[in-house]
C-alpha cells in the first residue's frame, strides 16, 4: 500500500495539512485541510493562537481517517523564532507571543552592553532581527524574571506541537537556530552565551536533527483518532522546509515567498565575515547541517495588511491586476524599515513614508499595490547583489518558491531589475520539503539529491526572463 505522510505548514497566514505519496517516482500532494493563522491580542501582547493552531493541527488529522488515509508519519513545520515556556508540571507559563509583539522594543540595545554585535555574529553567525528569540528571553528576563525562573522547559512553537502529539520534548535543530542561541560551529546550544545572559541553561533541550523520528502519537491521541501514526522531524522551521524543495539549487538563488521574503543560497559552511554582518545575512540551519546563508525581507506581509486595511474588498489576484494598471505611478519605500513590522495603518504608513521621502503619494489601491511589489523587487535586487558580492560569483537564475511565487507581476518584476531568469514554484515548497524529510527518514528516498530530484520532476515550474524594458 502506498505510504502516505502529512506535512504539517503553518506560515504566519495560513496553516495547511498536506498528505503525500511516491507514485511512480513522483512526489503526489493531497490537500487535506487549509485553515488562517493570525496574530490576535491577548492582554498586553500580540499572540498567536496556539490552542486553536493544535484544535486545526487534529481536526485535520480527523479529515485524513474521513479521507481513508492511513498516514504513516506526520511532520508539523511553523514559522521561527516563538517558543513557549512550561513549568515543572509541563503546563504553559505563556502565551505564544509574536515575534511582532513590541516586548523586544530596545532589548537588542541591551544585549549589546553584554557581549557585542560583532562577537555575537561571530559565535551564533545569525541575522540581528529584533524579535530574535535571545531579544524575547532577555525581555522576560528583565520584565518578567520571576515567571523566567519558574521555566524547565523551553519549546519552539513546532517543538510544542510535537509535544502535545507524543510526550516528547525536544528542541530541533533548524528552528532552534533562528533563535541566535546555538553556536554556529558547535551546533549547540551557546552556555556560555546563555550565561552571558544570565538566561538558565537547563529549560534548554538536546537538539535533534531533521529526519529524526520523535515519537508516535500518545495513547488518548490514538484513541481519538483511531489510528497511529510516527511523529517524525522535518526542517521545523518553516523556511528550512521550503529550502530542501528548491528544484534548481546550482548557481540559484532562492526566494521564500510568503508572509516573509526570505532570500539566501544553501552553504556548506557558515559565512560569519564583516561584510555578512553589515548586510545582516543569516546563516539558518539547514538539513544534513548545510547552512542557509539568507536574509529576511518584510514580504507579502505588507500586501497582506493593505488588504486587510480595505476590508478584504479585493483578492491578492485583484490587487496584482489593479497594480498592472498603475502603470505611471513609481514610488520605492525601504520594505525592511521597522515601522513596516506592525504598523497601525500599512497604507497610512505607506503613504507617510512616502510623503517624507518627497515621492509620489499612493491614491488608489492599485497604486498602493504596486509600491509594494515595486519597493519588494528592489529590495530582492540588493540582495541579490550583496550575495553575488559576498560569494565573488554570478548566480544565472533566481527561484521563486511559496505562495507569493502566484503573483507573476511581482516574477516579472524580479526578472525585470535583477536582469536574472526567474523559476517560480512549487507553490507549496514548505509541504514539499517536509514531506521528503519525513520519505528520507522512512528510508523511502535514498538522499537529498534523489529527493530533490524527484521533487523537480513533480512540479511545475514557471519561468520568467527580463524583458527590453522595465514594467511600469
Ligand atoms: N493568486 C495569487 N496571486 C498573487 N499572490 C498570491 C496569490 N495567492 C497567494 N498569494 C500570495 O501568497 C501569500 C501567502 O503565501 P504563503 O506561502 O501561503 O504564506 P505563509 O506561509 O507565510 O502563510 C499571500 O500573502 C499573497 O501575497
Ligand atoms: C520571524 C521569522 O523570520 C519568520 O518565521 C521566517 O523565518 C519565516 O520562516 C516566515 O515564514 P512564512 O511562511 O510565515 O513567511
Ligand atoms: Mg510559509
Amino acid at each position: 500500500m502506498t505510504k502516505s505522510c502529512i506535512a504539517v505548514d503553518i506560515g504566519a497566514s495560513s496553516g495547511r495539512l498536506i498528505a503525500g505519496t511516491l507514485e511512480e517516482g513522483k512526489l503526489k500532494l493531497n490537500e487535506i485541510y487549509r485553515f488562517e493563522n493570525k496574530i490576535v491580542k491577548k492582554g498586553e501582547n500580540f499572540c498567536w493562537e496556539a490552542d486553536r493552531l493544535f484544535e486545526e493541527i487534529k481536526t485535520g488529522i480527523h479529515k485524513c481517517r474521513e479521507m481513508g488515509i492511513q498516514p504513516e508519519s506526520i511532520g508539523i513545520d511553523t514559522w521561527a523564532v516563538d517558543f513557549l515556556l512550561l513549568d515543572e508540571e509541563d503546563k504553559p507559563l505563556t502565551e505564544a507571543v509574536s515575534y511582532r509583539d513590541p516586548r523586544t522594543d530596545g532589548m537588542m540595545e541591551e544585549v549589546f552592553d553584554l557581549i557585542s554585535k560583532e562577537r555575537l555574529y561571530l559565535e551564533t553567525g545569525i541575522q540581528f532581527q529584533k524579535f530574535n528569540t535571545i531579544y524575547q528571553l532577555y525581555s522576560l528576563k528583565k520584565n518578567q524574571p520571576e515567571l523566567l525562573k519558574k521555566a524547565k522547559s523551553f519549546l519552539m512553537i513546532p517543538d510544542y506541537f510535537n509535544y502535545l502529539l507524543t510526550g516528547q520534548k525536544a528542541n530541533e535543530y533548524t528552528n532552534a537556530t533562528s533563535t541566535q542561541l546555538v553556536n554556529a560551529f558547535t551546533k549547540k546550544w551557546d552556555k556560555e552565551l546563555l550565561d552571558i545572559l544570565g538566561i538558565n541553561k537547563e529549560m534548554f533541550h538536546e537538539i535533534k536533527t531533521p529526519k529524526t523520528v520523535l515519537g508516535t502519537l500518545s495513547e488518548e491521541l490514538v484513541s481519538e483518532f483511531g489510528f497511529d501514526m510516527k511523529v517524525i522531524l522535518p526542517a521545523t522551521h518553516d523556511t528550512g522546509s521550503a529550502v530542501i524543495s528548491v528544484p534548481e539549487q546550482d548557481k540559484t538563488i532562492y526566494i521564500s515567498s510568503g508572509t516573509w521574503s526570505l532570500i539566501g543560497v544553501e552553504n556548506r559552511f557558515p559565512i560569519c565575515i564583516t561584510k555578512a554582518l553589515d548586510y545582516n545575512f543569516t546563516n539558518e540551519g539547514g538539513i544534513d547541517y548545510q547552512y542557509r546563508f539568507l536574509k529576511n525581507i518584510m514580504g507579502l506581509w505588507m500586501i497582506q495588511e493593505v488588504k486587510r486595511n480595505y476590508n478584504d474588498a479585493y483578492s491578492f489576484s485583484k490587487l496584482v491586476e489593479l497594480a498592472r494598471e498603475a502603470t505611471g505611478f513609481n514610488a520605492i519605500v525601504n520594505v525592511n524599515d521597522d515601522r513596516f513590522l506592525k504598523p497601525e495603518n500599512m497604507i497610512r504608513e505607506i503613504e507617510n513614508y512616502c510623503v517624507e521621502t518627497g515621492q509620489p503619494v499612493p491614491a488608489t489601491p492599485g497604486e498602493v499595490a504596486k509600491c509594494v511589489f515595486d519597493s519588494l523587487a528592489s529590495s530582492y535586487k540588493e540582495a541579490v547583489d550583496q550575495i553575488e558580492e559576498i560569494f565573488e560569483q554570478n548566480f544565472d537564475r533566481i527561484n521563486v518558491i511559496g505562495g507569493g511565487c502566484q503573483n507573476e507581476m511581482l516574477n516579472q518584476l524580479i526578472a525585470n531589475v535583477t536582469n536574472k531568469e526567474v523559476f517560480a514554484g512549487p507553490v507549496e515548497a514548505t509541504a514539499i520539503g517536509n514531506i521528503a524529510a519525513q520519505f528520507l527518514a522512512l528510508r523511502e528516498i535514498e538522499d537529498i539529491r534523489e529527493a530533490r530530484n524527484m521533487i523537480k520532476n513533480s512540479f511545475e515550474v514557471k519561468r520568467y526572463f527580463p524583458e527590453q524594458q522595465l514594467v511600469k
